[in-house]
């Protein structure tokens, strides 16, 4: 396995994403759908971006593809301007895996036909023969064994897992060195969550994968990343290694999603709903239109001072890889996030007021 300290192969440099939406009347407005994002994904690791729907997960991973440009900011390639390459060629090496397998499959061809293609796109000179062959290796390469025993299948004729299984088959066919997974186990049977996990696992173990791992799940978070991001409101409040992250959150919004995932150990099997019960107690998040000035989560903050409510807070580095934006860092206070659960922190909030 890769260390943090190898150069990335795919980076998010200070990347920002408005999209100009028009009313019924004509008139216009901006959604800051993700602002100022930076993150690294390095060979053989996986990075989680966890947030609350509406947070910029899905813009940040389409950006990241290239299926949006930046309004501002830079996608790089192995150091290099991911707008240098062409798209056939970028796609080449970074592939994105969609939450929905059926949506994500031609439904009037087979596997076999699905697959073909990705192969000829990625090499011309391959024969019918050998693009068979090579389509029943990928297919055991995502454990559909045998994979002569799905190639003429529909993907009608497969369970959910199964056809999630085919898209990554697909998406491994180019020979990718990143894989965008944007919430790939969300619509897939509790059942077999787990297992799916296994296997993004094992491509980034055994074939050195770039991975990153778009969830709204803390807890399938953990279980198979390295690194994880948490985004609030279009922007990443905090990173760093999971395991610090998640025993020791560094901004108290990441506090909030741990203290209400359920349990830990219920990986892949909370719902949407259920996670952010409390969050949502909390109020709505904020309007993308028109976010909070300062920290955007402060109307929600039991720990919100004034400066939060006027100036956005930098990025505090707190060493071993962690860092957070949160004012509470630059004001000595961050001991105040791990000294009460948040419902406490926000009882006490309200003792006081
Ligand atoms: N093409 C678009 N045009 C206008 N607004 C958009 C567009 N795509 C996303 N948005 C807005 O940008 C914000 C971020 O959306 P995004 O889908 O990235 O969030 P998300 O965290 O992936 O949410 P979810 O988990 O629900 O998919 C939302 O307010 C969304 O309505």
């Amino acid at each position: 396995m890769s260390t943090v300290t190898d150069p990335p192969v795919l980076s998010a440099v200070d990347v920002t994403k408005h999209f100009v939406v028009r009313g019924a009347v004509g008139d216009s407005a901006v959604v800051r759908a993700v602002e100022d994002a930076s993150v690294d994904l390095h060979a053989g690791r996986i990075v989680a971006v966890v947030g609350e729907s509406g947070s910029g997960k899905t813009t940040l991973a389409r950006l990241l593809a290239r299926f949006y440009e930046p309004t501002s900011g830079e996608v790089r390639i192995e150091g290099a301007p991911a707008s240098a390459r062409s798209q056939r060629a970028y796609h080449q090496d970074v592939q994105l895996i969609f939450q929905d397998p059926f949506g994500s499959l031609n439904p009037v061809h087979r596997v076999r036909h699905n697959l073909d293609r990705a192969l000829r796109i990625h090499d011309r000179r391959l024969s019918a023969a050998e693009r068979r062959r090579r389509a029943v290796e990928l297919l055991e390469r995502v454990s559909l064994t045998p994979g002569e025993d799905f190639l003429e299948k529909f993907p009608h004729e497969l369970s959910g897992g199964q056809r999630q299984r085919v898209v990554i088959a697909r998406a491994l066919a180019v020979g990718p060195k990143v894989l965008l997974g944007d919430e790939p186990i969300s619509m897939l049977d509790v059942s077999i969550r787990l297992e799916m996990l296994n296997l993004l696992d094992r491509l980034r173990r055994e074939e050195g994968l770039a991975l990153l791992y778009i969830t709204h799940d803390i807890a399938s978070a953990r279980y198979v990343c390295d690194d994880v991001v948490v985004m609030y409101a279009g922007q990443m409040i905090e990173g760093g290694p999971k395991d610090d992250v998640i025993a020791r959150p560094a901004h108290p919004y990441t506090k909030l999603l741990v203290e209400s995932s359920p349990d830990p150990d219920r990986v892949g099997t909370v719902s949407r709903e259920e996670l952010f019960d409390d969050a949502e107690a909390l109020g709505e998040p904020p309007s993308l239109i028109e976010p909070p000035a300062g920290c955007r989560f402060h109307p929600r903050c039991p720990f919100a001072m004034e400066r939060c409510r006027v100036e956005a807070p930098p990025r505090a580095e707190l060493g071993g890889g962690r860092w957070a934006r949160c004012w509470l860092h630059e004001a000595g206070r961050a001991d105040e996030i791990g000294a009460s659960t948040f419902s406490q922190a926000l009882a006490a909030r309200g003792a006081v007021s």
